[in-house]
């Protein structure tokens, strides 16, 4: 039985991939130094797989920023405002222009970045017009060939597939309405096929074609595009075999019956996302003379496969196809690499755990038990034995308080709220939560974690930033006030330290964009808080100023979409545990007098389903958990919500269900048009669309601000309207952010003053 997976962390066990990158873009490392970075991570990851004796390697999983704006490279799909290559330029000039594309430069603006499907991972948008030329422009899938060749390695290509590709890229500026990249499908599909030969030439057996978005309805919609791209690429005669990978979701047997019309020879199926694509595939009658990948290894969470249902899952499917792979169900880049790392956890948890390299283990072990079912008896048997439960796994009273509560979310206390609420003036001005972490942060929490510094003198350093960051925002006027979150690594990971049910670890980095990476936590049992959070530091600013210092807290729905979840239960209950800790958290903040709480759903879009026939049971259970967190408090207490992204169209009526004040969304990059769309939509509460993006280095003028605000009171009365960044501040420095606020409160004065007469 052959083995294989469909890719590795790219980040290194230590991020050595973000050190260097970083290194890079701040001119103490030259393009050779990145180059061999990148080439032993590459090389650790084959070595990896050769030491697990996984049969079939991937290579080109391997990426310095993102695999889809590899791709664009690739085919040569770069927007002219970031150059031409030139003749015979250096390396140096290459990478700059690949991460131009990436981060932006001196006054070109990036691509775009958004959530790669439900992930928290986030790509690259290329940017395709009706001119869009695409031909082979780029070597590095057949680079990455050869140097795994070079070390004795066999690989197999893994590219982002055409349907995929144009799919999830955008029309750029200037393309005409109604136009879709999907209509570039016949100009892309040469440059493809150039590709594939070039692979053959170099001696690859086989490629794989990466096609998730097949498991959206868009994806499925194009089922005709993806049959004529395979059949056109099937076709070729001096190609690999081809792989078509699809993953995060079912297929349907629409995709399936196509697939099995084209020339390419094998397809890897999720069979982790849901159990319909073995169903699906019976209803197809399997697929003939084509071979499978079964994904049965979780590729996107770290709980360790139970070989017993992955074996019986594997079972019925070995007579649906001409020959049978076992695989992950997707790449391992949306797990931390080795759990070897991980010494001081609990051993009765860790032993229910797997990271990307333990998956490599079990994936060969599922290989040799369908192979050799005799000689790896006794290793199954151990794989099988059920560890212990860790400690902290049940939590009577937690269930019990649950029960007590019903299913129905408690309403909230009506007064006569509205948007504004108590705001001194149309307009009011506020922040998203963090201000910058600063060296100095980092540093102290660094030297605490070692034992340097002990927690008293944290605490100080902590209060002294608090101080530092309240008198900054009175100075520039602010209304609404933040504490600027200094005493949290993360929005996520510093709540899961602080609740029961959770656990952190020490190195099990992933990556989230780029050189951004985060700690997922581990929610592995029921989810209490066993004291106050938040309330000494909100308390402690508030004590600061007579301005309104707004609570701060992350939603039930981020800290599930943000962690890695225990999945011996629905996610709906998991978020309501969670939800009733939040609600404590904000019973307390309100008690001490705090009268704004936002409480950030930032990542309630990203955990839509990718099917919208499984939405409405979502939005149901993440609307009911918000309010579950919220809906305690008074009349006269605002709730904040705040969220990134700005895609609302498929959840306007689940932003208006939360049944909060206000709600601060990403605005500025869709130029405030959400403002009205969320009004036509019928969106009745406080807005506070983003007037800046906080992603990019520049600092906004107020100009700019006063038209992005002037064109949200176009759609929305002035009652309603906050004034906002578009998110935190956390990763930017001061020298932008301080003349970025002033420039927002001076703004929203000019506005204010023409409203006021
Ligand atoms: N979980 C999560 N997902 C999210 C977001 C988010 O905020 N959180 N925002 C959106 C965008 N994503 C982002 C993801 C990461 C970062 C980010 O800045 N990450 C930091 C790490 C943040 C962190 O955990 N910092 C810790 C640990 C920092 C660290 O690197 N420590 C060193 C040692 C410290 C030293 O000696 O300097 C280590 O552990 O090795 C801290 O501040 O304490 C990074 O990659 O640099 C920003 C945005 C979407 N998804
Ligand atoms: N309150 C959080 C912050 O300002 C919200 C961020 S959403 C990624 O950092
Ligand atoms: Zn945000």
């Amino acid at each position: 039985m052959t083995t294989t997976v469909h890719g590795y962390p790219r980040i290194g066990p230590d991020r050595e991939l973000k050190r260097a990158c970083e290194a890079y873009w701040a001119g103490r490392c030259g393009p050779a130094d990145l180059d061999a970075v990148g080439a032993r991570l590459r090389r650790a990851a084959w070595e990896a797989y050769a030491a697990a004796g996984i049969d079939e390697m991937p290579s080109n999983t391997f990426s310095y920023y993102d695999h889809m704006l590899d791709t664009a490279v690739l085919f040569g799909a770069v927007p002219g405002r970031f150059g031409r290559p030139a003749e015979g330029e250096d390396r140096g000039a290459e990478l700059d222009r690949y991460f131009a594309m990436a981060r932006g430069a001196r006054d070109t603006a990036p691509l775009e970045m958004t959530k790669w499907f439900d992930t928290n991972y986030h790509y690259l948008v290329p940017e395709l017009s009706p001119h869009t030329a695409f031909r082979l422009a780029g070597g590095k899938p057949l680079a990455e060939y050869t140097q795994a060749k070079g070390l004795g390695y066999e690989t197999r290509p893994v590219l982002v597939g055409p349907l995929t590709f144009l799919l999830l890229s955008k029309p750029a500026a200037g393309a005409p309405d109604g136009w879709s990249p999907l209509e570039l499908l016949e100009g892309l599909l040469p440059a493809y096929a150039e590709l594939l030969r070039v692979l053959r030439a170099a001696g690859a057996q086989g490629v794989q074609l990466d096609e998730p978005v097949l498991a959206t309805d868009a994806g499925r919609a194009a089922v005709a595009g993806f049959e004529r791209a395979y059949r056109e690429l099937g076709a070729l005669d001096d190609r690999p075999e081809i792989t078509v990978a699809a993953y995060f979701g079912p297929v349907g047997t629409q995709v399936l019956e196509a697939f099995k019309r084209t020339g390419a020879e094998r397809i890897a199926l999720d069979l982790v996302s849901g159990p319909e694509a073995a169903d699906e595939l019976a209803a197809v009658s399997g697929l003939g003379d084509k071979a499978l990948v079964a994904g049965v290894v979780d590729g996107r969470n770290v709980w360790r496969t139970d070989m017993r249902a992955a074996l019986s899952r594997l079972g019925p499917l070995l007579g649906l196809a001409r020959e049978v792979v076992v695989g992950t169900s997707c790449s391992l880049l949306h797990v931390p690499v080795d759990l070897d790392a991980e010494t001081d956890m609990d051993p009765a948890l860790r032993a229910r755990l797997a990271f990307a390299r333990q998956k490599l283990d079990e994936v060969a072990l599922l290989g040799r038990a369908l192979s050799d079912p005799e000689g790896a008896a006794a290793e199954l048997e151990r794989a099988r034995t059920a560890p212990p439960e860790p400690e902290g796994f049940r939590n009577p009273r937690v269930r019990a308080r649950l029960e007590a509560l019903g299913p129905q979310a408690p309403e909230r206390a009506r007064g006569g709220r509205r948007g504004g609420g108590d705001a001194p003036h149309y307009l009011p001005t506020t922040t998203i939560g963090s201000f910058p972490q600063t060296e100095d942060i980092r540093k102290a929490r660094a030297e605490h974690r070692s034992g340097a510094i002990g927690g008293e003198e944290y605490e100080r350093r902590m209060r002294a930033e608090i101080d530092k960051v309240i008198a900054l925002q009175e100075d520039i006027g602010l209304d609404v006030l933040v504490h600027g979150e200094p005493e949290r690594n993360d929005m996520v990971q510093y709540f899961a330290e602080r609740l029961g049910g959770y656990t952190t670890t020490a190195k099990g980095w992933v990556q989230s964009y780029g050189s951004r990476c985060v700690r997922p936590p581990i929610l592995f049992g029921d989810v209490h808080r066993p004291e106050p959070i938040t309330v000494r530091w909100t308390t402690y600013a508030q004590s600061r100023t007579d301005k309104p210092v707004k609570g701060m807290l992350t939603g039930p729905v981020t800290m599930l979409a943000w962690s890695f979840v225990r999945d011996d239960q629905p996610l709906a209950d998991t978020a309501r545990q969670v939800a009733l800790a939040l609600r404590d958290e904000v019973a307390d903040l309100e008690r001490e007098g705090i009268r704004h709480i936002q409480v950030d759903e930032a990542a309630l879009r990203e955990l839509l389903p990718l099917r919208a026939a499984d939405r409405p049971a979502y939005l149901d259970w993440a609307v009911g958990a918000f309010r579950l967190a919220t809906s305690g408090v008074g009349e006269r207490t605002r709730i904040h919500t705040h969220m990134c992204y700005s895609e609302f169209g498929d959840i306007v009526g689940a932003i208006e269900a939360l049944d909060a004040d206000v709600a601060s969304v990403e605005a500025a990059r869709s130029h405030m048009e959400l403002v009205g769309d969320l009004d036509r939509a019928g969106y009745r509460r406080g807005i506070g669309p983003g007037v800046y993006d906080i992603h990019a280095p520049r600092v906004p003028t107020a100009d700019e601000i006063e038209a992005a605000l002037r064109t949200a009171l176009r759609a929305v009365d002035p009652e309603r309207l906050w004034v906002n960044p578009d998110c935190g501040l956390k990763t930017r420095g001061y020298p932008e952010v301080e003349p970025a606020l002033r420039n927002m409160v001076e703004a929203a004065r000019r506005v204010r003053a023409d409203l006021t007469g």
